[in-house]
């Protein structure tokens, strides 16, 4: 089937630089002659209708802006047949030929399950947690972690001075990229994350090592899910004798201007969406491993791909420590 209107929708948690992908889309869309449609508040939206036609200029002013102008939502209600089938029948309502969805891991679930009933989609990895199976990376990521990096460089300052221990929790569901990343930038003394089991007394050791060793402050990572971290400080506190503070940074690590790498790699997987539908391609999800832009087929991606956990980042935060 010839696509004449392309729709665009982002969907889960919000990452920095979806709005240089929405803004992608369109403009490659338009420029390749098609017409181009956002999805307010993802699959919410796309279920209730909540459709806007864009230009050129509805994008305009957005590359620099973290969020999504869109909106995004996470509504669990998709996971049902027939209200996907109730999704299909308002697109086609709208003309909308083919849809671009950008989020994280759900949403790439809810994307693959319309290709499976026959509708057109492409994935783009948007999400903080680099989660998503097929790419390197995912658009928000770089900006998350520099966040979360410039939050643990102010603890390191404020714990160094007070000869203090800082237990920081840090995002990323069920994976621990941003822990570890964060944990190799900030030199950190230990790194929890969930693909490695960790036991308190080996990680409660290691830092009373380096405090007799004459470190001034410790810092651990936490990442999400791991342990209640306030439970944590206390009993470090009770242990090593030395203040101890926990953090959660929360809801900061997705918000903010997107990073120079955010925009450019967001910029090139719109556009590339857009060229893969113009091609004929559809059912398709979007990654980029070792600098170029590849793309697997989204319902086997799901199927048979997993993100691979990163051990020799986990190894490296512990060596260099
Ligand atoms: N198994 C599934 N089947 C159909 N749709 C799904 C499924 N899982 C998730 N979705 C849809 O995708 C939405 C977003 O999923 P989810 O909340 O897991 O966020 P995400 O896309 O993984 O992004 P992030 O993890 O970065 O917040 C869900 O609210 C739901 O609408
Ligand atoms: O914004 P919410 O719904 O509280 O979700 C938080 C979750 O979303 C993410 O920020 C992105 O998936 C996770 O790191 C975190 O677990
Ligand atoms: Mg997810």
């Amino acid at each position: 089937m010839a696509i004449k209107k392309i729709g665009v929708l982002t969907s889960g948690g919000d990452s920095p630089g979806m709005n240089a992908a929405i803004r992608a889309v369109v403009r490659t869309g338009l420029d390749l002659g098609y017409q181009v449609c956002g999805v307010r508040d993802g699959y919410l939206g796309l279920h209730e209708g909540n459709i806007i036609e864009l230009n050129r200029t509805s994008v305009s002013d957005i590359l620099n802006r973290g969020g999504t102008f869109l909106g995004t939502a996470r509504f669990p209600a998709f996971k049902i047949e027939s209200v996907r089938a109730e999704c299909i029948e308002v697109m086609k309502d709208h003309g909308i030929d083919a849809l671009v969805v950008i989020g994280g891991d759900g949403s790439y679930m809810g994307a693959k399950l319309l290709s499976e009933m026959g509708y057109p989609c492409i994935g783009l990895p948007g999400t903080i947690d680099n989660d998503i199976a097929g790419t390197y990376t995912t658009i928000g990521f770089d900006t998350a972690l520099d966040t979360a990096v410039n939050c643990i460089d102010r603890l390191r300052d404020t714990c160094s001075s007070h000869k203090r221990i800082a237990v920081v929790e840090v995002m990323g569901r069920h994976c621990g990229d941003l822990a570890m990343s964060a944990a190799i930038a900030c030199g950190v003394e230990a790194v929890l994350v969930p693909e490695k089991p960790w036991d308190k007394e080996t990680v409660y050791h290691q830092i009373e090592e380096g405090i007799a060793g004459g470190k001034r402050h410790a810092i651990i990572v936490v990442c999400e899910n791991q342990t209640d971290v306030h439970q944590m400080a206390s009993e470090l506190e009770a242990r090593t004798g030395l203040e101890t503070r926990a953090t959660v940074l929360g809801h900061i690590q997705r918000g903010g201007t997107p990073s120079a790498a955010d925009r450019v790699l967001a910029s090139r997987m719109g556009a590339y969406a857009v060229q893969l539908l113009h091609q004929g391609q559809s059912g398709r999800c979007i990654g980029i491993m070792r600098g170029a832009l590849v793309h697997y087929d989204i319902i086997e991606c799901l199927n048979t791909m997993k993100h691979q956990f990163r051990s020799e980042m986990y190894d490296l935060a512990y060596a260099l420590r």
